[in-house]
């Protein structure tokens, strides 16, 4: 597999640190950007080829991974579209909101696609990936986008691309709600008294606790929130109050309008 990355950024370095680390070569991975910049911070990664022509990259892999900002990818494929369908390369998006189907006809022809929604812990390669597929990508083609995707964590297949839209709210925007948690306990750890230092220590190793905890156990959450909540202890009173508050129906609301919001994302960018 030789795996080009167009746009050299954040996410393909994560991906490329990834992907070394895993066992692939650097000899086997080309980058290429405008940014001079970028380009430099990902040989730190690994010695990759990079170059600033996104048609010569192509001209060398049979993977494509796009990784600009959603709002340049119309410009980016048309740009790249002669050269996608003289060497046929499997297309992998990382891009926000922009449909399958306009990445196809930007591109022309019947371009095999993947479309995925990865998130920030990729950075630590402990991401989460929902992946998508178009007809046109083979059962050889998902498997390389799998190996590429879980280079950085957990990569899941969904069964139709509306299906994103609920990865973007669960997974995509998810770290952000669990930092927000963290900003919130962090507060009022201060607000008891505790140093800075200590409410954010405490904080931080219990989120990392608790994650670890219920991805090692067999059984659910609830379950596990049951044996930290002794009877008329100090958890229940807690959970009460979160429970009186709301806070199942505020979460459920608050990925619903994630949801909505990456529809109206794809249909913003649709239109561009
Ligand atoms: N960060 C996140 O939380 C997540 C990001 N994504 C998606 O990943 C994609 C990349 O995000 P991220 O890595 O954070 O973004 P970055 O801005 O870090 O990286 C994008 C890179 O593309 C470069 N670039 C600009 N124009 C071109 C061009 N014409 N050809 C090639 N490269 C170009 C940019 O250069 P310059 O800086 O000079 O503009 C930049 O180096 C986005 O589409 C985003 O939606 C998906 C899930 C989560
Ligand atoms: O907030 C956003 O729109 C993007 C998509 C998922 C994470 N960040």
């Amino acid at each position: 597999m030789k795996i080009g990355f167009i746009g050299g950024g954040n996410m393909a370095s994560s991906i490329i640190g990834g992907l070394v680390a895993s066992g692939v070569s650097a000899s086997n991975i080309w980058a290429s950007d405008p940014n001079a910049d970028s380009l430099a911070k990902l040989r730190e990664v690994a010695a990759v080829h990079t170059g600033s022509d996104n048609n010569a990259l192509i001209s060398q892999v049979n993977v494509v991974i796009l990784a600009v900002k959603p709002q340049l990818m119309k410009v980016v494929a048309l740009d790249i579209a002669a050269a996608v369908q003289t060497h046929q390369p499997l297309i992998i998006t990382i891009a926000a909101g922009v449909a399958s189907a306009s990445l196809a006809t930007w591109l022309g022809g019947s371009p095999a696609i993947v479309r995925c929604m990865p998130n920030t812990p990729a950075l630590v390669r402990s991401g989460a990936t929902g992946l998508y597929a178009n007809d046109q990508v083979s059962a050889a083609q998902r498997r390389q986008a799998s190996t590429i995707l879980e280079a950085v964590g957990l990569a899941l297949w969904v069964d139709n691309e509306a299906q994103l839209d609920a990865v973007t709210a669960v997974s995509g925007s998810g770290p952000a709600y669990f930092f927000l948690v963290m900003e919130a306990m962090q507060a009022a750890g201060r607000d008891m008294g505790l140093s800075a230092e200590i409410a954010q220590q405490l904080t931080l190793q219990t989120a990392l606790g608790a994650a670890k905890m219920a991805v090692a156990s067999d059984v659910d959450v609830g379950e596990l929130r049951r044996r930290v909540t002794s009877p008329k202890g100090t958890t229940e009173r807690a959970i009460n109050i979160l429970e009186d508050g709301g806070l199942r129906q505020l979460f459920a609301h608050a990925l619903e309008g994630a949801r909505v919001r990456a529809e109206e994302l794809a249909i913003e960018l649709e239109g561009e």
